[in-house]
């Protein structure tokens, strides 16, 4: 021990660099024979470092998703794609891994850190305390409180028609995802808020809210391996970081105006005010005044929670959307067929017809799934974790099974679930309404199984109605 001391007193670098040599092969060993994934294939740069995705994700860049159906062409249904992480390709497992309340499934932790949002329900790893947050958010998305928005959306959709129609005619272009996303986030900003964005009335449908979005997001791969880099970077001087990382400079804008909005419904609580909305409330006046704790109703958490509904429910809607019109503006057949459905309940273009009359229309509801299918909801994997049970893995056609033990982060993706020819047909790649159709033009049910682009089971999208 004396001579250790000695050496490290006279050599500190040669120990230091010895000791951390020796630590890193360890965990290399560790990582590649020795961890209770090491049995399941998959690349070994990926198995030894979380710099294999970090390369696809950054450098390359967004290539990651890309990159994993690759590898299961290479090594199978069920691969090791990170050091701790595996990812099944096989919609057979869809049931296990996204199950409902009776099989305990959190979220990995890894997963959550690049956008700062653990205590938001979204962002929450525990499976206990998920259902928690859950439930206190859960009525304001029941079908009978978004019924109560249909006011609101409908105004806001004849004022998004008036804008395209100002500009019929002028030769200028508008960027359709651009326009549909001012509108969503009009709409999301009322309920969760009372805030009015007026973003329809911008010119050029720039929306600041999206680019912040975008800001968080580009930065992601960073923050997912170095959560520390955000939050340095958070406590920097904002010129510094617009210089040094504009995107997450953005992104950090977006953080402060959830911030702000959460203020102002605190103040308008505390005066006993409520916003002058069309539904008179909003989904954070009724949690402040709700009976959770104070923690879980206080400003430094809720700000995480509307941050999450704000990105949640503003552009998964806006480029579901937009792919929907871009396949049916593009397929005069689709269009055709879509306007042979409308035309009897909507001969008036004034009139907008109600939700529940638009959801007795079989082919519109039809090319509503199939925009989902395409669009994906999130295009990146998203992974669980069994905290206590094994889960097992049955493929298909029953030809493998695998144990994966408890404690261990696997995801699924509808990059690769949505494509699979398996469910979809061969023709599983083209914009076709009519899969979703049986032999009478009535909704296929079976096939909303293998839909993954809401997610399924315990922590499946609240923004569904
Ligand atoms: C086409 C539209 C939408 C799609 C494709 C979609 C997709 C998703 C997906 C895939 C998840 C699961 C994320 C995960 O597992 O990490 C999710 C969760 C969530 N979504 Fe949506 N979403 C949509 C619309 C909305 C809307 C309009 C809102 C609210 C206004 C919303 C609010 C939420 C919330 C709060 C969660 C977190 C639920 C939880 O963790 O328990 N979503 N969404």
């Amino acid at each position: 021990m004396i001579g250790l001391l000695k050496l490290l007193g006279d050599r500190p670098f040669e120990v230091l660099a010895v000791t951390a040599i020796i630590y890193y092969v360890s965990v290399a060993i560790h990582r590649l024979y020795f961890s209770n994934i090491a049995k399941f294939p998959g690349p070994k740069l990926a198995a030894l470092t979380y710099f294999y995705e970090f390369y696809h994700d950054f450098v390359t860049p967004y290539r990651f998703s890309f990159k994993i159906k690759e590898l299961h062409e290479q090594y199978g249904p069920v691969i090791r794609i990170s050091p701790t992480e595996l990812h099944v390709s096989d919609p057979s497992f869809i049931d296990t891994l996204y199950s409902g309340g009776n099989k305990k499934r959190d979220k990995y932790w890894m997963a959550t850190q690049n956008l700062n949002l653990g205590e938001s329900a979204f962002g929450t790893v525990p499976h206990d305390l998920h259902r928690v947050r859950r439930s206190a958010i859960n009525r304001f998305f029941s079908k009978g409180s978004v019924a109560k928005l249909e006011p609101t959306i409908v105004r806001l959709l004849n004022k998004f028609c008036a804008r395209l129609e100002e500009n019929a005619g002028t030769g200028q272009p508008i960027v359709f995802d651009a326009a549909i996303s001012c509108f969503t986030t009009d709409v999301v900003s009322l309920y969760a808020f009372g805030i009015d964005t007026k973003l329809l009335d911008v010119k050029d449908f720039k929306n600041d809210v999206r680019i912040t979005l975008e800001g968080g997001l580009k930065s992601s791969p960073v923050t997912k391996q170095w959560p520390w880099v955000g939050k340095l970077l958070a406590s920097l001087p904002e010129s510094w970081t617009v210089k040094m990382a504009p995107e997450f400079a953005e992104y950090f804008k977006l953080q402060n105006s959830a911030i702000q909005n959460i203020k102002q419904v605190e103040k308008e609580v505390a005066e006993g005010k409520r916003p002058e909305t069309d539904m008179g409330t909003t989904i954070f006046h009724e949690l402040m005044e709700s009976n959770l704790s104070a923690f879980e109703k206080s400003a430094d958490r809720l700000w995480q929670e509307g941050q999450s509904v704000i990105g949640a429910g503003t552009e998964t809607v806006t480029w579901t959307l937009a792919v929907i019109f871009f396949h049916v503006f593009t397929k005069p057949r689709i269009m055709k067929k879509l306007m042979e459905e409308l035309y009897p309940i909507y001969p008036n273009p004034d009139e907008i017809p109600s939700q529940a009359s638009l959801e007795r229309l079989q082919y519109l509801t039809a090319v509503i799934y199939e925009g989902l299918r395409l669009s994906y909801g999130l295009v990146t994997r998203l992974p669980r974790v069994s905290p206590v049970e094994p889960m097992v893995f049955r493929s298909m056609d029953g030809k493998i099974e695998k144990v994966i033990p408890p404690g261990v982060a696997v995801g699924m993706s509808s990059l690769i679930v949505h494509h699979d020819k398996r469910i979809w047909g061969d023709d599983a790649d083209e914009f076709v309404p009519e899969r979703w159709l049986n032999e009478d033009g009535q909704k296929r049910r079976d096939l909303d199984a293998y839909l993954l682009s809401f997610s399924k089971g315990t922590r499946m999208c609240l923004g569904l109605q």
